[in-house]
């Protein structure tokens, strides 16, 4: 470790959050029902322009009246390239009560975006007397936010949680998708030539390096790493191997943009038996090698170490926090 230790995410289970538009009322309930960890209603993206006041007092009736059980309960606000976003927090945090936890800003761009929407939030809290400090969630999901991922990660003790906007980011990025995350069917490898006339292709991940910098920048103080949408809610399969290879990559959970992707994000960021299983093996095996004097042994015939402890640990604590 460096001398500087790396900071904790925030405790709480963050498997799944499923987004619902503010503008469709009706569905509140179910989200609040569902098995999902964080609820995202939606200011932004998901509302037309001309809806975005109704929008906002339903928003609030909905935090006031609806019991959002043990839930992470968020709104998404309009970026703010628009006229929009400084009504969005000032109605909501005026008009709705404590059970807000947190504000998702989308389209963060750099550390002054979060420092405007802080100066704002820390107004109205002192004003309204309001004691439960708002927590920040943002989306990376521009260039500029690519670029200044980290800043943005470091910008405000209220910043929680990150996640990857992947239709946004396609589109800032000028990628040649339409799709909204997972496979691209034009970004693959091919086999050396060879002389064989048939070669192989191989699919290749394209949100692999901006995963990663989200990861490092959350990491590195103490954020909650989010993948976020999957747009072909037919696509089972292709949801889950997406959301597989963010949590291989340190990512804790993954948006839902429909009630059935809940299930299936709870069932890849919950730790496995098996997981479980072999984490605590290690743990066991590196605990007897401490009695014997040893700082390696080996496990199934594989060197385990004590970087190995802090490996399972990852696997074990999140198991324990979902419980
Ligand atoms: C790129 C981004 O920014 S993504 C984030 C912003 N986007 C969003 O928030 C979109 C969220 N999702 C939705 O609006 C909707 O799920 C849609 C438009 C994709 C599909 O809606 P529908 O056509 O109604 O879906 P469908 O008919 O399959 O719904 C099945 C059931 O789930 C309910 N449902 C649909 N969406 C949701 C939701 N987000 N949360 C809870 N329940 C939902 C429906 O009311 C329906 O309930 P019922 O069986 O009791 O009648
Ligand atoms: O806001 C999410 C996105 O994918 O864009
Ligand atoms: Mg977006």
């Amino acid at each position: 470790m460096s001398f500087i230790v790396q900071p904790q995410a925030p405790a709480r289970p963050n498997r799944c959050q499923l987004f619902g538009p503010g503008s469709r009322p009706q569905i509140f309930e179910k989200m609040a029902g569902s098995a999902a960890d964080v609820i995202n209603l939606d200011l932004e993206d998901s509302v037309a322009p001309g809806d975005k006041p109704q929008a906002r007092k339903n928003i609030i009736e909905a935090i006031n009246d609806i019991d959002w059980g043990n839930k992470t309960l968020s709104v998404r606000i309009n970026g703010l390239d628009t006229p929009y976003w400084y009504a969005d927090v000032v109605e909501v945090l005026e008009q709705a009560g404590d059970r807000i936890d947190q504000i998702m800003i989308p389209k963060a761009g750099n550390a002054k975006d979060i420092y405007a929407v802080d100066a704002l939030v820390t107004a109205i809290e002192a004003a309204k007397g309001r004691t439960k400090p708002v927590g920040f969630e943002v989306i990376i999901e521009t260039a500029a936010g690519l670029a200044h991922v980290e800043e943005i990660a470091a910008s405000s003790p209220r910043m929680r949680a990150m996640s990857l906007g992947a239709a946004d980011y396609a589109a800032s990025m000028g990628m040649q998708t339409t799709g909204i995350g997972g496979t691209q069917a034009n970004y693959y490898m091919i086999a050396d030539h060879d002389g064989d006339a048939s070669r192989p292709t191989y699919l290749v991940d394209p949100w692999h390096s901006v995963t990663v910098a989200i990861v490092a920048a959350c990491r590195t103080h103490g954020l909650l790493p989010v993948d976020g949408p999957f747009g072909d809610f037919s696509d089972d399969a292709g949801y889950t191997a997406q959301a597989k290879r963010s949590a291989t990559l340190g990512m804790v959970g993954k948006w839902a943009i429909h009630p059935k992707q809940v299930a299936l994000a709870n069932e890849v960021f919950t730790p496995s038996a098996e997981q479980v299983t072999e984490a605590r093996e290690i743990l066991a095996a590196m605990e007897q090698a401490e009695k014997d004097g040893a700082g390696a042994a080996v496990y199934k015939g594989r060197l385990v170490d004590l970087a190995s402890i802090r490996q399972a640990h990852v696997i074990v604590k999140q198991a324990e926090m979902i419980g």
